[in-house]
């Protein structure tokens, strides 16, 4: 990859490659635009197959981000991070100091948080090197692990698209077809079972399926059966890129609505499922749920007003599928242009010289 042609292209603000020998850390630190505030977004941990598969990674999940914090109305940029390393096996207490030494040398300009492969164990231990960590322990007064806030902000945008594709919000007695049962999807339907509807669930983690076969009726099938299952909502749990050629035409579901994070592999296939009729309810907006929890810990977490903003994530969908009619284009679309407007609007707002500008950490650091 042509890394500084392809940060022009995207308009990157700054990549940072961290590494310490003793622990074993290989970090890449991407921040994509704080336009609005300082960056925030998760720290991933997984075993890629290359260095430049992880950068690849970290640059879409930190654009995403930018997109995601926009579009859930938060004053917060977006960035992200990931670390190359086997989460079972890898982990070591040095290896997050050290990452949070790195962060905190980035003085608030980014912000970190759990994502796949990091746990809210992982995050306190960055806490003891940095104050730019939100999803620590509740007992440090903070929001905990974001991914019960972001499985109700899915099924409230679940909802939201069920109502655009069915004329009614009801998820009773539809078929839901949830691929990954981890940390989200595991909340996710928890809901989706106590509305009445039928799961039908897959996951390479034999153990995450037993438990959703268990606790919430579901019916499991393969990993690479779960696309051409017959059901109502297709839900992508797990990783990115899953709406694909190949994919594609074994989709059967009408709404296509989960937490993972880039969902599409490319935006052409987010024409194709248009082109078929499928409504989409755009990944970053569906799965603002977690961030919107942990942002909420820069004004001295609660819980109500966290869990009211997620709520929104209903409006939200609704507002994208607004767009989409209105300029007639695809969802994906709509949700990039209902994210642009806001940072443009905002860049505007706030162009003119303040001797000492007001933002989200200074709230922080008052208190
Ligand atoms: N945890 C959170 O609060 C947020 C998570 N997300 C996204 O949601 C997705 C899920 O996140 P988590 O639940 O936290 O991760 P997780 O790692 O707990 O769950 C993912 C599950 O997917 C399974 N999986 C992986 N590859 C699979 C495959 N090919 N077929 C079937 N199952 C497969 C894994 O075994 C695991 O059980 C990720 O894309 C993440 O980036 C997005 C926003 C917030
Ligand atoms: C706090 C995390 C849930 C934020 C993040 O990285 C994400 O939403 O993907």
């Amino acid at each position: 990859m042509e890394l500084f042609k392809y940060m022009e292209t995207y308009d990157y603000e700054q990549v940072l490659f961290c590494q310490d020998k003793e622990s074993g850390l290989k970090a890449i630190i991407v921040i994509h635009d704080t336009t609005l505030g300082p960056a925030l977004g998760g720290t991933r941990m997984w075993m890629y197959n290359s260095e430049e598969e992880a950068l690849e990674d970290a640059l879409r999940l930190a654009r995403g981000m930018t997109y995601k914090n926009a579009a859930a109305g938060l004053n917060l940029g977006g960035g992200k991070t990931v670390i190359i390393g086997d989460p079972r096996k890898d982990k070591n207490e040095a290896m997050f100091r050290a990452f949070g030494r790195f962060i905190q040398g980035l003085n608030g300009r980014y912000i970190t948080a759990e994502d796949v492969g990091t746990t809210v164990a992982d995050m306190d231990i960055i806490y003891q090197e940095t104050d730019y960590v939100t999803g620590i322990s509740p007992e440090f007064g903070s929001s905990g692990n974001p991914s019960p806030a972001t499985a109700y902000g899915v099924y409230r945008g679940m909802k939201a698209a069920a109502k655009e594709a069915f004329g009614s919000d009801s998820l009773e007695g539809k078929v839901i077809a949830v691929q990954g049962v981890g940390n989200v999807a595991y909340h996710l339907c928890r809901h989706l079972h106590e509305e009445g509807a039928k799961l039908i669930v897959t996951d390479i983690n034999k153990e995450a399926v037993a438990r959703a076969v268990e606790e919430f009726g579901a019916k499991a099938v393969d990993p690479n059966d779960i696309y051409g299952v017959e059901c109502d909502i297709f839900a992508p749990c797990a990783l990115g890129g899953i709406i694909n050629d190949q994919t594609i035409p074994q989709l059967k579901a009408k709404v296509i609505a989960g937490s993972a994070n880039n969902q599409l592999k490319e935006p052409r296939h987010g024409d194709m499922i248009h082109e078929m009729g499928i409504v989409y309810a755009p990944d970053y907006v569906i799965n603002a749920g977690g961030v919107i929890n942990v942002a909420d810990e820069l004004y001295g977490y609660n819980r109500e007003r966290a869990m009211k903003k997620i709520e929104q994530i209903y409006d939200n969908i609704e507002k994208v599928f607004a767009i989409a009619k209105r300029d007639n284009i695809p969802t994906y679309v709509a949700a990039d242009r209902m994210a642009e407007e806001r940072i443009e609007t905002m860049r505007k707002a706030r162009s003119q010289f303040l001797q000492n500008g007001h933002h989200i950490l200074s709230r922080r650091r008052a208190r």
